[in-house]
């Protein structure tokens, strides 16, 4: 039996590349730097799986040159919107993501930026290396307590309920979430579905943990600001495009809102100049939230288990 093909387009951990090994011929582009347009057209010719990560974009054309034979595009990522899934189906071809071992470590993160928002720590470490530490002052650097506040979690599935569960012993008063649909896993929590507007208008700290699409696309813009409490907090792990990034300087400069703290930004990474990159009240980080080294191992074990599950089915 001829062994199918993969094409693996980044340097991953060995272990998943073992796996694949053992029954598959492989061409990895085996580099930290994103595999060029042109060359990955080139490579998915005569694939069966494509392994990518969320910085390819698998589209009709990289569909169609890959070929028939092209059983399924499984991505390193819980994300799926760089991966044209109207195509994916329309040639029958699985779209396999890596959302359960990615959780845990994308929620701790998001409740890190939380607190570090909250907290003001930014601000602390910058004054501290700019030699601004001087003798303690009474009214320095003041941030917001979590206890007897508002958490809004726009998106409540797994990153959004992780969350919620890990900031209620905090001493949150209300857990308040919006999705599609209500989750029955929230009573657990006593989170309370409520609709946008309640949760733009209520929040003390705004979780932004929704897929990108449609419906969510620039969702949080001006209009929004305008909703939001003037000391509110935004935190932002889930797409950059969620929030409009112009509306967010402006909300951020004009004290619409008091802080932000964003693992993903439009566009990104955010050129060095960017306003957005200068401002005390808004943390950056450079799209880090699923790097534990365990998530991290396990995203690339499972992105090639789910590669052996369709071909090997
Ligand atoms: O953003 C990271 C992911 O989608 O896994």
């Amino acid at each position: 039996m001829t062994r199918p093909k993969v094409l693996v387009t980044r340097k991953v951990h060995q272990e998943a590349i073992d796996l694949l090994k053992e029954k598959c011929e492989l061409d990895i582009w085996d580099s930290d730097q994103v595999i060029p347009r042109d060359v990955l057209l080139k490579k998915v010719q005569g694939v069966s799986a494509i392994f990518c990560t969320i910085s390819d974009v698998i589209d009709a054309p990289v569909l169609d040159a890959a070929g028939t034979q092209l059983k399924t595009v499984a991505t390193m990522s819980v994300g799926t919107h760089h991966i044209s899934t109207y195509d994916c189906k329309k040639r029958d071809i699985y779209v396999a993501n890596t959302p359960d071992v990615a959780a845990d470590s994308a929620a701790e993160f998001t409740v890190t930026l939380l607190l570090m928002a909250a907290r003001r720590c930014l601000e602390g470490v910058t004054a501290v290396e700019k030699g601004e530490w001087g003798l303690w002052k009474p009214m320095w650097i003041c941030g917001t307590e979590i206890v007897n506040r508002t958490l809004g979690i726009l998106g409540f599935g797994r990153v959004g309920f992780g969350v919620a569960r890990r900031m209620k012993p905090f001493g949150v008063k209300r857990i308040l979430y919006n999705d599609m649909v209500r989750a029955s896993f929230g009573d657990e929590l006593n989170a309370e579905y409520v609709d946008q507007d309640t949760l733009f208008r209520e929040s003390d700290f705004l979780v932004i943990s929704c897929a990108l699409n449609g419906l969510t696309r620039n969702l949080i813009n001006k209009k929004v600001f305008d909703k939001m409490k003037p000391t509110a907090i935004l935190i932002n792990t889930s797409r950059g495009p969620v929030v409009d990034t112009d509306d967010l300087v402006e909300a951020l400069k004009t004290g619409k809102i008091t802080a932000a703290a964003v693992d993903v930004t439009e566009p990104q990474p955010l050129p060095a100049d960017h306003p957005l990159i200068s401002m005390p009240n808004c943390i950056i980080t450079p799209h880090i939230a699923t790097n534990s080294t365990k998530a991290r191992l396990d995203m690339a074990i499972n992105t090639s288990r789910n590669i052996m599950a369709v071909l090997f089915r």
